[in-house]
């Protein structure tokens, strides 16, 4: 598994304000929109193209443009939700599915409860959105789906993770071409499941329920 990290003031400044107990819900979700559009710059590094040939005004020239099939994006419900539209900003060509889970806050378990996904993924490159990376139950359940369809390489978005969750995706998807894209490695787990320093519950916050 790859992880990439960002470094960069800006992502950086943006997390702080997320993780500010103080910001409201709606600069929370402007702000989740702007992060994933600068995270979606790293994470579409290795998006797949071909060359094509265009007419300029003045010559003709060869350039790229992203290969069929699409790429799949796939932010998981409810919190993952606030990250679509920064993502579909970068990649407006994607096809979108979705993946409904929630993690049981005392097992810390994830069930999945809702699911629309092509049926057959092969060959297809997927984004899978989530903000928080905590026990990493959640995002593994949701990686080993696509790739039971078939999917061929799998690109995880998160604005914070704990090395608890990154540790147990890195083993639970050991062999697959998966790579991680991460706002910030946060510090730990806190015996609730909660990432530390974190941000609290993104769901709550964007969505503004306590
Ligand atoms: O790594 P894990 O330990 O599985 O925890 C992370 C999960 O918890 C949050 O979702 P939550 O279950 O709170 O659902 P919500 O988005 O509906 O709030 C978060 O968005 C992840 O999906
Ligand atoms: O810190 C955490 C852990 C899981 N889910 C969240 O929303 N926040
Ligand atoms: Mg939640």
């Amino acid at each position: 598994m790859r992880v990439h990290v960002a470094d960069h003031p800006l992502i950086t400044h943006k997390l702080t304000v997320l993780r500010d107990k103080n910001t409201a819900s709606a600069t929370f979700r402007a702000l989740t929109e702007e992060l994933v559009t600068l995270l979606a710059y790293e994470a579409t590094r290795n998006v797949r193209v071909n060359e094509v040939t265009i007419e300029t005004p003045v010559a003709t020239t060869t350039g790229v443009a992203l290969s069929e099939p699409r790429p799949l994006v796939v932010p998981i419900l409810r919190a993952g939700l606030g990250m679509l539209e920064g993502m579909v900003k970068l990649v407006p060509t994607a096809e979108v599915g979705f993946l409904g889970m929630v993690r049981n806050e005392e097992t810390l378990e994830p069930s999945t409860y809702a699911e629309r996904l092509p049926d057959d993924l092969s060959d297809r490159q997927c984004f899978v959105l989530d903000p928080m990376l905590a026990t990493g139950g959640s995002l593994g359940a949701a990686i080993d789906f696509l790739f039971k369809r078939g999917a061929i390489d799998v690109t995880a978005i998160c604005l914070l993770a704990a090395p608890e969750g990154v540790a147990a995706l890195e083993k639970r998807t050991a062999g697959r071409d998966v790579t991680l894209v991460l706002g910030a490695l946060d510090e730990k787990l806190n015996e609730l499941g909660y990432i530390i320093p974190g941000l609290g519950d993104a769901g709550d916050r964007l969505y503004g329920t306590v």
